[in-house]
């Protein structure tokens, strides 16, 4: 039963979190197991971005365009299959149904009249009342010594002239689509516009990608990026980098991209546009003004190391609290407030992130770039390992790509890794590990790695060193 605003006390809890994204949900019943009386808020879909339009449908979708991908080059393996043609409503409606499972799954995990306690609608804070902080939920009013704002981002829409004129595809509603489109255009050349310009190539859309950056990833060293550009030129994906887009037309269903490049003007006519050009956090409409929680001028809430907002008992997770925007971090999230909560409070903010651009080859990654190495002033020695020269990847067909290793030139730990090769997000975590345990490198060039596996290449790049002792 609902209570009105002004109907009553309110409901008091130990902990209130709102948002039930990545680290909203397994906090929620970590913190109740610790037998705190919680309570969580969700306006919409249990599991937020990464499980109702992000990270499960993408891959989902992802998956069917590469099985499409090896269909058509089956023949490079002996095999005949004859012509491959891609339903694309059942592919969106596959990539819907890993979604909607995963969401079930999480849907299960709660029980009525259970804790945590699960409440739908939009919370906003309210102020402090007698017992902690005050929270609206529709007509209803809860109150807790304790808040965690897990309320995560949404797709950035740039002030593009006429854009919003007509109907345009983002991450939030991809998903809805079931005819496959014809040509798409896609504003930005970020994680998301890289993975999903190659699932609409792979499933058979004309793709042109457009950002205002030299290079695609613009935080990647450009050997990296450039040969992930090559890699989805050679599939047919068109790209025009270092432009701007001036306006943008809707007409009867179809769309006309002015783009400006240097001095060259051309139009781009397309089916669809699809905006991939950031995200911005879930915080303009939250109440925090009524705390006084400080936010920074794109809105994203300041915190400590220990997630704790500017204003006590305040605490926030995942995306909203800017710095790495992954599902992994948020999960981590959950683990440093776990911490704080109810643990020694040991557990912080101060660790590796690790990640992965799950493209075709994918991309993982880890610590730091050769160009922020050299930025920072570091003593830095790079070796590379091209994969054409691993067994494994030209028995599998895959030999594109490369692996580069940054060592620290004093002492031999390794600073960072770029993977760029097929299961590139997976063969990273042996450098996760390694950097994790403060490991020289002598340690993996010096094991045993089965063959044939990439995992060989994961080593031989770390003995590129020794090939070449000078080698910086
Ligand atoms: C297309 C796409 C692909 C991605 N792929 C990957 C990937 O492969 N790997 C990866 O690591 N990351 C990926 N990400 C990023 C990942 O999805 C996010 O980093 C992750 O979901 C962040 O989780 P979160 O808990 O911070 O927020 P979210 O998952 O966004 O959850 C926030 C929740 O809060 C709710 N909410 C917001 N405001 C309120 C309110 N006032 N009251 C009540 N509820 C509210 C929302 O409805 C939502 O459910 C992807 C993102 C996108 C968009
Ligand atoms: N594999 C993964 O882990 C994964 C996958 C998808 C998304 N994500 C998360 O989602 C977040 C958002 O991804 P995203 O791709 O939207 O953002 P992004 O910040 O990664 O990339 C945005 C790109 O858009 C370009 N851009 C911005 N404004 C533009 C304009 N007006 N015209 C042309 N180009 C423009 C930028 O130069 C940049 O290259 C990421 O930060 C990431 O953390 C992660």
């Amino acid at each position: 039963m609902t209570r009105a605003a002004n109907d009553g006390p309110p409901r008091l809890f130990d902990v209130v979190i709102i948002g039930a994204g990545q680290a909203g949900v397994p906090l929620a019943h970590d913190l109740a197991s610790a037998g705190r009386r919680v309570l969580l808020v969700e306006r919409k879909h249990l599991g937020g971005s990464c499980v109702n339009f992000g990270c499960t449908p993408t891959k989902a979708a992802l998956a069917s365009a590469q099985v499409a991908h090896d269909a058509r080059h089956a023949a490079e393996f002996g095999v005949r299959v004859g012509e491959v043609h891609v339903n694309f409503a059942d592919v969106m409606e596959r990539a819907r149904r890993v979604s909607r499972e995963s969401r079930q799954g999480l849907e299960a995990s709660f029980d009525p009249g259970g804790d945590p306690a699960l409440l739908r609608g939009h919370a906003r804070l309210a102020g402090r009342g007698e017992h902690g902080v005050l929270v609206h939920v529709g007509d209803e009013v809860v109150e807790a010594p304790a808040i965690v704002l897990n309320t995560g981002t949404r797709s950035l829409v740039p002030d593009v002239e006429g854009l919003r004129d007509g109907p345009f595809l983002h991450a939030g509603n991809w998903l809805e689509l079931d005819e496959r489109p014809e040509h798409v255009v896609m504003l930005g050349g970020g994680y998301i516009g890289v993975e999903m310009s190659q699932f609409y190539r792979r499933v058979g859309a004309r793709v042109t990608l457009v950002d205002r950056g030299e290079h695609l990833l613009g935080r990647e060293d450009e050997d990296v990026s450039d040969a992930l550009r090559g890699a989805l030129e050679n599939e047919g994906v068109e790209f025009r980098l270092a432009s701007h887009v001036e306006r943008i037309a809707h007409d009867a269903g179809a769309v006309r991209v002015h783009v400006t490049s240097g001095d060259r003007r051309d139009v781009l006519d397309a089916s669809h546009v699809f905006v991939a050009t950031g995200r911005r956090p879930n915080t303009d409409d939250l109440g925090l003004e009524t705390l006084g929680v400080r936010v920074n001028e794109q809105g994203v809430i300041e915190v400590d190391e220990r997630l704790s907002t500017s204003e006590p008992g305040v605490w926030a997770a995942g995306d909203v609290r800017g710095g790495p925007m992954f599902t992994h971090t948020a999960w981590d999230d959950y683990r440093v407030l776990a911490s704080q909560l109810t643990g020694d409070g040991s557990r912080t903010t101060r660790r590796l992130v690790p990640y992965g651009v799950f493209t075709d080859p994918q991309l993982g990654r880890v610590g730091l770039s050769e160009r922020e190495a050299r930025d920072a002033g570091r003593a830095v020695r790079v070796a590379r390992y091209d994969l054409n020269r691993n067994g494994k990847a030209n028995e599998l067909g895959r030999p594109d790509g490369f692996i580069k290793l940054l060592v620290d030139a004093n002492d031999d730990l390794l600073l960072g890794a770029a993977v760029l090769a097929s299961q590139g997000a997976e063969l990273v975590h042996v450098y996760v590990d390694l950097m994790n345990a403060d490991a020289p490198r002598a340690v993996l060039a010096n094991a045993v790695h089965v063959h044939p596996t990439l995992s060989e290449a994961v080593q031989s790049v770390a003995r590129e060193f020794d090939r070449d002792p000078q080698r910086s």
